[in-house]
């Protein structure tokens, strides 16, 4: 029996068939319901020789958007796709971001968080948080493109593949510090994440962690040295004790030490240490902070969980305390098998995935609906003295926003960006 697979363009395919699984039972006409076993016990999926497989690559029409060729999915978030892309001028790989304006307007506050993403991330430059390259809009198809560092994924789904939800104590370790180094950073400048999980911290190939996501961080009044928040939309789960008991202001700082101790909990357990049926129930539990460590979680770990998710947030940790703790500065030698990077779409290498496309480009396609205008901004990163200051501007002040006036520097035609 011969057998034709076809590669899918996520372009012109649902998002859903990303599974594979899902593909099979469409293109099979199976019930949604049925796992793979009741397909092989009705003899819908026949063995073959896998000699007899002749694969049949789609061809992948090129896309650019300004200089950068669109490569596949990386993943998909509330407020949009992100693929992969490859800057033609330097050839360094990136992530694009895909928001649709119409999209960010049925979000709550969407709109609003992607333009303080936006001013926040312009102002950042460390190892350990998400360096954005570019900003790039389409007026006319309301689209906005931010380009990102590129990362191979985040730690929740390496967690999700791992053996008991959870890290060995030298990789939660190691992941650990780094995040701490970023956050170190962050608060130096004064600004608040309000959302570290591990589902927003990244990595890239060598293992370096990127906080990312600063959709709901807050940059702090500078004549504030308490750092008083007033609000945070970040994931429920966790969220510290005074914002589930509903105080009107409490110090951001301590937010994100607590969702940082959550996090660390996470790595290292599998598991979290509150939970409930829904948010009500959930925030109950957090407002009475019964914690319970597993045994198995030993002395000096132990006590760094504890000290991070103290209820009261003055006899919580700083971040002085957590860099001067013994678990923190002790090393840990690599005693266990590490959990890998989960792989896409089959592929554990993460290889390039637009080398097809320009394949594809160079081989045989002709120009298509390329010839668009975008209006890009080539973020400059390098400033006098080391200097990240950069004014930023009123996210609330519509003419400013990037969909009414370009906040960009530079306007390319598409054509001219073409790959020669
Ligand atoms: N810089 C990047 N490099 C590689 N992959 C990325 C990058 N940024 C995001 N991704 C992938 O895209 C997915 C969606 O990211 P995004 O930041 O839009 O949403 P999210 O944080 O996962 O979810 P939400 O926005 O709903 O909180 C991520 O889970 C990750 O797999």
């Amino acid at each position: 029996m011969m057998m034709e697979q076809t590669e899918f363009d996520e372009d012109v395919m649902p998002s859903a068939i990303d599974d594979d699984e899902d593909v099979f039972k469409d293109l099979l006409n199976v019930p949604a319901d049925w796992s793979a076993n009741d397909c092989l016990s009705t003899g819908i999926f026949n063995s073959f020789d896998p000699d007899e497989v002749v694969y049949r690559a789609q061809k992948k029409p090129c896309k650019t958007v300004g200089k950068y060729v669109m490569g596949d999915l990386l993943g998909e978030g509330s407020y949009g796709k992100v693929k992969e892309v490859l800057d033609s001028e330097t050839l360094v790989r990136c992530a694009a971001k895909i928001l649709k304006k119409k999209k960010l307007k049925r979000i709550p506050n969407g709109e609003k968080n992607v333009l303080n993403e936006i001013q926040l991330l312009k102002t950042l430059r460390h190892l350990n948080v998400i360096e954005l390259v570019d900003v790039i809009v389409n007026e006319e198809k309301e689209k906005m493109y931010l380009l990102l560092e590129y990362c191979v994924g985040g730690l929740q789904d390496m967690l999700e593949h791992s053996p008991g939800s959870k890290f060995p104590c030298w990789q939660a370790h190691n992941y650990f510090s780094q995040l701490i180094n970023g956050l170190e950073y962050l608060h130096s400048r004064g600004i608040i994440h309000k959302d570290i999980k591990p589902g927003n911290l990244l990595l890239t190939l060598d293992e370096t962690l990127k906080i990312s996501d600063f959709g709901t961080a807050e940059a702090l009044s500078p004549f504030d040295p308490e750092g008083i928040c007033a609000s945070s939309q970040g994931s429920p789960a966790f969220q510290p004790p005074e914002i589930a008991n509903g105080a009107d202001e409490y110090s951001g700082f301590k937010i994100d030490i607590w969702s940082s101790g959550v996090t660390l909990y996470n790595l290292v357990t599998g598991e979290y240490p509150f939970e409930g049926d829904n948010v009500y129930r959930l925030f109950e539990a957090i407002g009475k902070c019964n914690i319970q460590i597993p045994s198995f979680v030993t002395e000096p770990l132990r006590s760094l969980l504890v000290g991070m998710l103290k209820k009261d947030p003055k006899k919580r940790f700083t971040l002085r305390t957590i860099q001067t703790h013994p678990w923190f500065v002790c090393r840990h030698p690599r005693t266990s098998e590490k959990v890998p990077f989960p792989p896409l779409r089959g592929d554990f290498m993460h290889n390039m995935t637009v080398l097809p496309y320009l394949f594809n480009y160079h081989s045989c396609e002709t120009p298509s609906e390329n010839e668009e205008e975008y209006i890009t901004e080539q973020l400059i990163k390098d400033r006098p003295n080391g200097s990240t200051s950069v004014p930023i501007d009123d996210v609330n002040d519509p003419s400013k926003r990037p969909w009414h006036k370009p906040i960009m520097c530079n306007v390319k035609k598409m054509a001219s960006c073409r790959l020669s």
